[in-house]
This record gives C-alpha cells, sequence and structure tokens, in this order.
C-alpha cells in the first residue's frame, strides 16, 4: 500500500472540571456552534472532524468527558487508547486551574505520556480573570505543555488547539522511535474500539484503537500509539 493510502485516526480527550467549555468547545469544532446554555455532560459523548495536514488527511476523533468526579470511573474508561489530550481550565474558575495537576494523573494513569495541551479558555472574560498569565505559564511549564488561551465563544484559537495535537501527534507518527508510550505502571495500553469503552476479546491488537471500516474510504487507518495498519 502506498503512504499517500493511509489515513491518520487519533483519539483526543477534552479533560477538566465541570463548566470549563469543554463540550462548548468540541461543539464549535465539529459544528461551528456555541450556545450560552449549560447542560452537563453524563458520563461522555463523542464528535469528529476531518482535518488536513501538510497534506495528510487526519480524522479526529473527540471525546468530550464530564468533569465531575462522580462520573470519572466512567470516565477513565474512555480515557484508553487516547493518542492526545486537551486539559481544559476556565479564566474565571480558580478550582478549575488547580485541579489541572489532577487531571494530567487521571489521564497519565491511563494512557502514559500523550501529547496535551493546556488550554485556559473563556479569555473573552478577561477582566473577570481569577488566573494571572504568569501562573498559566508556570502551570503549562510545570506539566511540560503547550498553554493555548481560547474564546470558544468568540471562537478564539479553539481550531489552532486541535491542529497543534494533530501535528505533534503526526511528528511522533513519521518518527518511529517515538512510537509507542508505556503506561507508568508498565502495561500496555489495552485493546479497546473507538466507539466503546469495552474491551475487545476478539482484537489480536494489543494496544491499539480498533477502528469500524470507513465506508466511503477505502483508505487504511494508521493509529499512533500502536502505529499499526488495520
Ligand atoms: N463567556 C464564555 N462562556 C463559555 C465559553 N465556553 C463555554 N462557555 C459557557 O460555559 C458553560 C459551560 O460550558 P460547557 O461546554 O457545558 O462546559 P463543560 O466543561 O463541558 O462542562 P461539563 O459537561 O459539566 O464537564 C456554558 O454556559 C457555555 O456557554 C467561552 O469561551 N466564553
Amino acid at each position: 500500500m502506498r503512504e499517500e493510502e493511509l489515513e491518520v485516526a487519533l483519539k483526543v480527550v477534552i479533560v477538566g472540571n465541570g463548566g470549563v467549555g469543554k463540550s462548548s468547545m468540541i461543539q464549535r469544532y465539529c459544528k461551528g456552534t456555541f450556545t450560552k446554555d449549560y447542560k452537563k455532560t453524563i458520563g461522555v459523548d463523542f464528535l469528529e472532524r476531518q482535518i488536513e495536514i501538510d497534506g495528510e488527511e487526519v480524522r479526529l476523533m473527540l471525546w468530550d468527558t464530564a468533569g465531575q468526579e462522580e462520573f470519572d470511573a466512567i470516565t477513565k474508561a474512555y480515557y484508553r487508547g487516547a493518542q492526545a489530550c486537551v486539559l481544559a481550565f476556565s479564566t474565571t474558575d480558580r478550582d478549575s486551574f488547580e485541579a489541572a495537576h489532577s487531571w494530567k494523573l487521571k489521564v497519565e494513569n491511563e494512557c502514559g505520556e500523550i501529547p496535551t495541551v493546556i488550554v485556559q479558555n473563556k479569555i473573552d472574560l478577561i477582566d473577570q480573570t481569577v488566573v494571572n498569565p504568569e501562573e498559566a505559564e508556570l502551570l503549562a511549564r510545570a506539566l511540560g505543555c503547550r498553554l493555548l488561551r481560547t474564546s470558544v465563544k468568540e471562537d478564539i484559537n479553539v481550531a489552532a488547539v486541535f491542529r497543534h495535537l494533530a501535528a505533534r501527534c503526526l511528528a511522533d507518527l513519521r518518527d518511529p522511535r517515538d512510537d509507542y508510550f508505556p503506561t507508568p505502571n508498565g502495561h500496555q495500553p489495552v485493546t479497546i474500539s473507538a466507539f466503546s469503552p469495552s474491551h475487545s476479546a476478539k482484537s489480536q491488537h494489543n494496544g491499539t484503537i480498533v477502528l469500524r471500516p470507513n465506508k466511503h474510504k477505502k483508505k487504511k487507518n494508521v493509529i499512533k500509539n500502536a502505529c499499526r495498519i488495520l
């Protein structure tokens, strides 16, 4: 198979406290819409969008997870197999900023070290900020992540978040030395369908996300983390 016939599919999880704008960000990016209404996410939600990076088609599968701790047991099952992460906090919510470390750990426990962007959302409300710019930069440095400031409401920088992550993952994909991140407990990420959190006993591909074939294309999927052609 020629390289140009391959399609890259990336699973991205969006995490952070409740109300920081995770669902809004995915809606904005995938549907181009924004609503002022707050509807708490129960468990997880999923949307996808296809983009082009350096002439390469990349399918982003965006997993919106509930911010409330009561859903932790459910949501962490969906982290598995993620290749990238958006960790969001809100400009107007100090707790959400202070919770960033613990969100990073939760994802790391399931996925190991994966490319992560720290997102400071709601910068349209900067006059009500409870986080000063230096603190946000220090946080990003401490977590070893890029910081991006967004306003989902005003559609500022939202696309940049996902383009940055996709470009990072593509670069990793092209560099086979950096092709596998073990989890901190030494286990390989378990096999998981990208469309369900359940483990697939049938799959032979441990550590891969198993995708349904794309009916409209003959292209195959290349998934990072295990980088196998399925
Ligand atoms: N001003 C402003 N409001 C925003 C922005 N992004 C989201 N919101 C609002 O913030 C509220 C919460 O947004 P959600 O997207 O539901 O938050 P969430 O992080 O998904 O919350 P959970 O589902 O509880 O985890 C909604 O009322 C949104 O309209 C933004 O950039 N600026």
